[in-house]
């Protein structure tokens, strides 16, 4: 059997030099299997067999049909700098780490009955974010106010998750207004590096003894990253473990207390510091991306196809009205507004490729030949724009993703004709926090305000960054309260 289609390498380094030279190297692969016209492809990077994939019937083989073969993840500098050694979750390879922490992030804290139990703390930070985008609006409620929508959204899940862990929005005082201080910007902002770093085919990750040299400077970037999580984390977890030792604290409130009093059979605890600490950080940087970047984007397809902005405005307004605020119990029946940041997720995924899934034996697909530790990466950005599943596939049209029987629509494609949450073994635990985040933060936005470009601008700009897939620039819009003023005045 034959290896799938792909480029020829040199000896030993494979396409590593072409890797180097044609950076960012997601575009150069996607451009390669264009031109190759191919819906899977290898290339060997050192001694790895890359293989790509933008075909949903292939991604099933892969991640359904022979899951248990592919569920491991790579040894790669950036996942051993972030995991701590592979402490975590996401970035742990299959065996008894991996296997003991998934246990406790779906049994004890995102759990059905956890999501409930920390309900309202997602409620406070829905209403934050209103308040706050209020605030830029109330010098001139008729002329409205200029709004940074991605950091807007950014810090909105970055507080939903600062609240489950640690119940605080802010490490300092934030702002009056509701917005961030300069600790939650730095927070985000080392969130974003340790995920723009992460699983970016850095040199090191495929000729390991090259990361002392660091010549692509990654592992520089990812450590100071790393460090600034754990100077605003490490105080407030050792705080916390001493409250429970002393018995100055008895009752749990959040993540972290769950966390730490974890039991095993013999009745120690079940997590070291190093586990929570690591774990902690793979949390946030789960959590912040996707739901933000889905926001950012379909406002700003929306605003420029105002008719998609009006339907799903007034799906609002019949579900809920204007008299109070869209609420979790809601969401349900949203199922446009849903829509709307599921066709974000195809269209505009955070990151061009799954997290990376390694194969542990020898295998098959479609007649190729995938052998035993070979890196396989499900492209998002294929598979959602791949032209043979979707009609006009680079147009945003929301109504795809309703269902003729009027069912409700959710945010998960299980059949991977797309790939928001994944699924199989490693697929992802976090679909319900996930598509609760998401879906409000899209439901709040539309609902409170009136949404046009600003004024010296005529049309959004669409084009994406050149580097990642985030827009080339921060969406700024103009907002008008649109609800009555005692709504807001309540926050
Ligand atoms: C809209 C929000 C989210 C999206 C689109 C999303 C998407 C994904 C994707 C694509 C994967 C990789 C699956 C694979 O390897 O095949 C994943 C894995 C994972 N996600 Fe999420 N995720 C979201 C939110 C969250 C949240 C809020 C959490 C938890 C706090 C979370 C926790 C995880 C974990 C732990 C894994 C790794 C599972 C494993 O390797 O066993 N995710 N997610």
């Amino acid at each position: 059997m034959k290896l799938p289609p792909g480029p020829t390498g040199l000896p030993v380094f494979g396409c590593l030099i072409q890797m180097l030279v044609n950076k960012p190297t997601f575009r150069w692969i996607h451009n390669l299997m264009d031109e190759m016209n191919t819906e899977i492809a290898c290339i060997r990077l050192g001694k790895v067999h890359v293989v790509s994939v933008t075909s949903p019937e292939l991604a099933r083989e892969f991640l359904k049909k022979k899951d248990i073969t592919f569920a491991s993840r790579p040894d790669f500098m950036s996942a051993r700098l972030t995991s701590n050694g592979y402490l975590t979750t996401i970035l742990s390879p299959v065996g008894d780490q991996w296997r003991k922490m998934r246990r406790v992030l779906s049994s004890h804290i995102l759990s059905p009955a956890k999501h409930l139990w920390l309900q309202d703390k997602r409620v406070k930070e829905a209403d934050n974010l209103v308040r706050y985008a209020y605030n830029q609006c109330k010098n001139s409620l008729e002329a409205g106010g200029l709004i940074n929508v991605r950091m807007a959204a950014q810090q909105y899940s970055g507080n939903v998750i600062r609240q489950y862990i640690f119940s605080k929005s802010y490490f300092g005082k934030g702002m009056e207004d509701g917005g961030p201080g300069t600790e939650e910007e730095e927070h985000i902002e080392a969130i974003f590096s340790i995920l723009s770093h992460l699983y970016s085919f850095s040199i090191a990750d495929y000729v390991s003894w090259l990361e002392i040299f660091d010549f692509d400077g990654y592992k520089g970037k990812l450590k100071k990253a790393i460090g600034n999580l754990t100077e605003y984390h490490d105080p407030e977890i050792d705080h916390r473990i001493q409250m429970w030792k002393s018995g100055s604290k008895a009752n749990e409130e959040d993540i972290l207390d769950v966390m730490i009093n974890l039991k095993d059979s013999d009745g120690s605890p079940l997590l070291t510091t190093e586990e929570i600490k690591a774990q902690i950080i793979e949390i946030m940087i789960a959590t912040v991306d996707n739901p933000s970047n889905a926001v950012e984007w379909s406002l700003a397809e929306m605003v420029n196809q105002p008719e998609i902005l009006k339907r799903a405005t007034e799906e609002l307004d019949e579900v809920v009205g204007r008299d109070t605020l869209v609420q979790e119990s809601d969401l349900t029946k949203l199922n446009y507004v849903k829509a709307c940041a599921k066709e974000a997720f195809r269209l505009h995924p955070i990151a061009p490729f799954n997290v990376p899934h390694v194969s542990t034996e020898d295998s098959s697909i479609a007649s190729y030949f995938i052998p035993k530790g070979s890196h396989v990466i499900l492209s998002r950005r294929g598979l959602g724009r791949n032209p043979r599943i979707w009609e006009e596939p680079l147009k945003y049209k929301p109504e795809r993703h309703l269902n003729d029987d009027g069912s409700e629509v959710v945010l998960v494609d299980s059949k991977l004709n797309m790939l928001s949450f994944s699924t199989g073994r490693r697929g992802c635990p976090g679909v319900l926090l996930g598509s609760t985040l998401t879906t409000m933060l899209l439901a709040r936005l539309i609902q409170g305000f009136t949404w046009s470009a600003p004024s010296n601008v005529p049309n959004i700009d669409l084009n994406e960054s050149e580097d990642n897939l985030l827009l080339a620039k921060p969406l700024f819009l103009q907002a008008k309260p649109r609800l009555s003023d005692n709504v807001y005045q309540q926050l």
